[in-house]
């Protein structure tokens, strides 16, 4: 009989599910139930790891038993592991036939032996935690002994117990007898292997070598790197003395098989089944994680946040923070990002009865004013966001200024408000016409003083003196807003930046949108008379390259060099804005306002300068860029008149309209014939139309006031011959109170001494001035080409409106044409700047 040690797990490895999980059963069962060594005679069964089992199941017998087979990986096991065995009774080739040999195997092997099964072996999975070992004892590093592939099966190898009983079980895998046994004495071998192996079965020390052998088991050194040393049972046994080791062999004799078990215990083997922590160590020292984190205090923090140079933020946080809080004021924009709208049809629908409540007090839903069409942003939340007044952040292309740190002009002293310098101021108080402009509009809350109040089609911005309708609903107040606007200051407000452009020096640009018509900047400076004009580009700007001169009013001038942002807009022969003249609270007033069009942000503001460069020396290149281009800075062109035509054609009319006219009068005369005695006066009234027209149809007798006024005060700003033009049009029957008609003629005759021409100034260098054009009286601008409202068509019973006869500009741009503003959507005549702003 010789012992045939079985491969078994190592002891240490069972519990070392962190290598590879013991999924085999036959692992676990080793490690829970293998048992101290028999004896210490027994080498094999020393150093085994398997249980001793009780019963013994004999293995039947093997005939041929020859060499064992070794398998690659049954080699590599041999080679490198340190094995444990338990005791076989492995019948010799003589026995076998005579007596069944006995072997002692695990309850794994022997069922897998005694009942033939399908299922396949697990033994060959032992092997996975073997290798780890080896990696773990170091022997690994030496590397396999053989390639992959290599012939070993007549290589004469070490050959362990587990190795033999492997080559038989892989022999009979699936059926569960094994085929093959070997002669080969394994035992010296396992002696060998065994040295190294720990002592676990202690079954039943005999002898005294046995106990030596128990001595000088070596110790088992914990795979885990703990660091402890692992106090096994052997050890512990060497440093008892004789005695002692005798009372305890008895003590191990009479332990219950279940407390010989508990031997093989982690706890009693000392193995630290702890997990391995990761150190973390920080300049030096060992830091514990399960220590509480440190939290420096206030003080300590503030002083290491200045170690990386933001102590100001911090400070400006803190300051900040015990500031009291500003109250939250409610931002309203008039233009969004959905702007152009349809606003729903009933606003109230799917409201509660309180959000209907507080919506109908919005000043903009009141049925009095004017739906507010481009205000529905964002889309679906616009009205719950009017009722609860939230704010909301405005997307991109509403508003995007300029990183800083763009290029500013220089020399550059910044004035919000005109001021007169020097004779100015007194010359100025000589023309108090201006107080005209204290004449009620006679607008109605519905109108808001839209497109048809008089003040505005005047060019006169209402404010509490001469408006009919109120600071809430009034709509002609750009002034005011602009100012309202601007004077909490901020990108967004001010809605525009200086650039510098590529070759034409400063511009300006807008960062957000501007709807059409829209107020954008003042144009401010000093206001200065011509004289101080001359005597400034004589002397001052005499090597200047820019201009910051307009005329303005009264035969001023305002000077920009030192003035507002607006100074400098650029020009372009096809504009974007319009430089306009008002009359806020009876003084002169410049600013820019938008073109007939949306301006989109980022788009570089101009106006047409009109420019009068005094001489051919001054002019300058033009270089906006635009398709018509008039190729220098100039004043713009006259209209091309049609040619005159000569003598013969002009007989010819005059022979053709003499026959037209008889033939008419003869129409004429019939008609009336037909008509009777009042068709003349019918005609004459509708020829006449304008203010007779207002004047006849109309009910309320304050509207009719106004519209008279109205109509006479444009004119008496525009010309004296208005005088002719306005009786005419009141018609001698009209009841037009006399007090309107005397206003008309006292205006005449302020006009007649406003409009005086002025003496030609002298020009640089002693030359008189060739431009009358510099500083134009209003006679010299305007003609009055038209003073009919024929085509009004009012509605019965509505309000009547406003009317100014039709006046051209001088230049011979015709209003309507030129400028197609959103006053041509309703049909009333309209003027252009009295005075129109010319860059100087
Ligand atoms: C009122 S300033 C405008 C601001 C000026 N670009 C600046 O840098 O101060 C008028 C001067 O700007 C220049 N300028 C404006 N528009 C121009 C244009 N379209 N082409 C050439 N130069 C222009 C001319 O030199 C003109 O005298």
């Amino acid at each position: 009989m010789q012992s045939l040690a079985t491969l078994s797990p190592p002891r240490d490895l069972s519990s070392e599910a962190s290598f590879d999980a013991p999924t085999d059963t036959f692992s676990n069962v080793a490690s829970v139930s293998s048992t101290p060594p028999t004896t210490v005679a027994d080498d094999a069964s020393l150093a085994s790891d398997t249980p001793k089992l009780e019963g013994t199941t004999p293995i039947g017998p093997t005939e041929d038993v020859t060499e064992p087979i070794i398998t690659d990986e049954q080699s590599e096991v041999a080679d490198s592991i340190v094995i444990t065995t338990t005791t076989l009774e492995i019948p010799t080739a003589a026995d076998i036939p005579a007596e069944p040999s006995k072997i002692t195997r695990t309850k794994t092997t022997e069922s897998a032996a005694s009942t033939p099964t399908s299922e396949r072996s697990r033994r060959p999975r032992l092997s996975t935690p073997v290798y780890n070992l080896a990696r773990l004892a170091g022997t690994a590093m030496h590397g396999k002994r053989r390639a992959n592939g290599d012939e070993v099966a007549d290589r004469k190898r070490r050959i362990s117990s587990s190795t033999i009983l492997d080559a038989g079980l892989e022999g009979d895998e699936g059926t569960g007898v094994a085929t093959k046994t070997t002669t080969t004495p394994v035992k010296d071998t396992i002696h060998a292997s065994d040295s190294q192996s720990p002592t676990r079965d202690t079954k039943s020390p005999k002898s005294k070598s046995s106990k030596k052998k128990l001595e000088i088991a070596p110790k088992r050194i914990a795979t885990r790197a703990s660091g402890i040393q692992a106090e096994t049972l052997a050890h512990k046994l060497s440093s008892l003395g004789k005695r002692g080791r005798k009372t305890f062999e008895r003590g191990v004799a009479k332990m219950s098989r279940e407390l010989k078990r508990l031997q093989d215990t982690n706890e009693f083997s000392g193995i630290d089944t702890r997990p391995v922590l990761y150190t973390t160590w920080a300049n030096g020292k060992y830091v514990d994680p399960s220590a509480p984190e440190e939290r420096p205090a206030k003080k300590a923090k503030v002083q290491d946040d200045s170690a990386y140079d933001v102590p100001e933020m911090e400070e400006e946080s803190i300051v900040e923070e015990s500031a009291p809080k500003k109250r939250c004021v409610k931002k309203w924009l008039d233009r969004g990002l959905y702007a152009g709208q349809e606003a729903s049809p009933d606003i109230y629908k799917g409201l509660a009865a309180n959000d209907r409540k507080k919506l109908a007090q919005l000043p903009e839903l009141t049925r009095s004013a004017k739906l507010n069409k481009t205000f529905p942003a964002p889309m679906f939340l616009g009205l719950r966001m009017l009722i609860e007044g939230r704010d909301f952040k405005l997307p991109y292309d509403l508003c995007n200024p300029l990183p800083p740190g763009q290029p500013k002009p220089d020399e550059w002293r910044k004035m919000t408000k005109n001021r007169f310098v020097g004779d100015a101021a007194a010359y100025w108080k000589k023309t108090p016409h201006f107080k005209d402009y204290q004449s009620k509009c006679v607008c109605t809350a519905e109108d808001g003083c839209g497109e048809t109040c008089q003040n505005r089609i005047m060019l006169y911005e209402c404010d509490a003196t001469n408006c009919n309708v109120g600071e809430k609903l009034c709509q002609n107040r750009a002034f005011a807003k602009l100012q309202e606007r601007t004077k909490a200051g901020g990108k967004f407000r001010v809605g525009v930046e200086v650039i510098k452009t590529s070759d034409r020096g400063y511009g300006i640009r807008a960062n957000r949108c501007f709807g059409a018509n829209q107020i954008i900047m003042e144009y401010t400076g000093e206001i200065i008379t011509e004289e101080e004009c001359d005597r400034r580009m004589n002397e001052k700007y005499q090597d200047n390259q820019c201009y910051y001169l307009m005329s303005f009013d009264q035969n001023m001038i305002i000077d920009a060099t030192t003035g507002s942002i607006a100074r400098f807009v650029n020009h372009s022969c096809q504009p974007n804005c319009r430089m306009v003249k008002w009359i806020v609270s009876g003084q002169p007033r410049m600013a820019l306002f938008a073109g007939d069009r949306d301006i989109m942000t980022g788009e570089e503001l101009t106006y047409d300068y009109n420019f009068d460069p005094f001489s051919a020396k001054n002019v300058q290149k033009c270089l906006c860029g635009s398709p018509n281009c008039r190729g220098v800075l100039g004043p713009k062109p006259k209209e091309v008149k049609p040619p005159k035509p000569s003598k013969e054609e002009l007989a010819k009319a005059a022979k053709e309209s003499n026959k037209k006219g008889k033939r008419k009068l003869k129409d004429a005369l019939g008609e009336q014939a037909e008509a009777g005695p009042g068709a003349t006066k019918k005609r004459k009234i509708k020829t006449t139309a304008g203010i007779k027209a207002l004047a006849t149809g109309v009910k309320h007798t304050a509207s009719l006031k106004a519209a008279t006024k109205g109509a006479a005060t444009v004119l008496k700003r525009s010309m004296s011959t208005i005088s002719v033009s306005t009786k005419v049009a009141l018609g001698k029957k009209d009841k037009v109170p006399s007090k309107k008609v005397s206003k008309v003629t006292k205006s005449k005759s302020v006009i007649k001494s406003y409009g005086k021409t002025k003496s030609p100034t002298k020009k640089a260098h002693g030359t008189p001035r060739a431009t009358p054009k510099m500083t134009p009286s209003r006679k010299e601008q305007l003609n009055i080409v038209a003073a009919s409202i024929e085509n009004i068509d009012y509605d019965k019973g509505s309000p009547p409106k406003a009317t100014t006869p039709l006046i051209e500009a001088t230049n011979g741009e015709n209003i309507l044409s030129a400028s197609p503003s959103p006053r041509k959507a309703i049909d009333i005549p309209r003027i252009r700047l009295v005075n129109s702003p010319r860059v100087v």
